[in-house]
């Protein structure tokens, strides 16, 4: 694969992602744009959604392990990670909000897109002059929780699709049954209408 031209790490990632989606089906695996957490019982959670939908934030959760934050294959026996580390966008990242992802900030990290100060190297999270879509890349094991090797079996799996709902729409997916948990880019509501 050669990836020509471009500004945005992310396409390395995707890139690779895409030969995935044509590869694994092939083997009677699905590739799934997912982030992927276990809890202490075992039971795995996906968490599908588009770009910004909390798939990262949401899969970095210090109560579980993280699997992976966006890459997965699933097949009969588990979930396993595609990627080595985590893709996370950082505009308004916070110490007290996401610490877990704040702490991975260290040598190793790549921030991208990001603007700093030149002279203290202070970062500035919330400018987005360059793009809202500023980055960190770290390794898996910059999380404390991170699960090496990433592989999850699958016992009892969860999916969490984020989306943003209005409140029609959450009462809508309210009356189906089994009665989902929604989690939007707003927080998390589990459905009791
Ligand atoms: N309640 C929330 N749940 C999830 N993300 C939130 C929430 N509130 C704000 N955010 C922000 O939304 C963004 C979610 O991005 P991210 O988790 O990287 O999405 P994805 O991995 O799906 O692309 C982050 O910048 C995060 O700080
Ligand atoms: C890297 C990407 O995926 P996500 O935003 O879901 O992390 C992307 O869409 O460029």
């Amino acid at each position: 694969m050669v990836i020509l031209g471009t500004q945005y790490a992310g396409e390395m990632k995707k890139g690779l992602f895409s030969l995935m989606h044509y590869l694994m089906p092939k083997r009677e695996i699905l590739s799934l744009h997912s982030g992927c957490n276990m809890g202490k019982s075992e039971n795995v959670a996906l968490f599908f959604g588009l770009s910004g939908m909390g798939k990262t934030t949401l899969s970095t959760d210090n109560n579980r392990e993280l699997i992976g934050d966006d890459e997965h294959c699933w097949r009969d026996n588990g979930v396993t990670n595609i990627e080595g580390g985590c893709f996370a966008k950082c505009i308004n990242l916070s110490k007290e909000i996401e610490p877990d992802i704040w702490n991975t900030i260290k040598f190793g990290t790549v921030l991208e897109n990001v603007v700093f100060d030149e002279h203290t190297r202070d970062v500035d999270f919330c400018d987005k002059s360059v793009t809202e879509n500023t980055r960190a890349a770290y390794p898996i094991e910059f999380i404390p929780n991170a699960r090496i090797p990433c592989v999850g079996l699958v016992r009892r799996t969860s999916f969490c699709w984020l989306v943003m709902l209005s409140e029609f729409c959450l009462r809508l997916a309210s009356s189906l049954w089994p009665r989902p948990c929604i989690i939007s880019s707003v927080g998390i509501r589990r459905l009791s209408f």
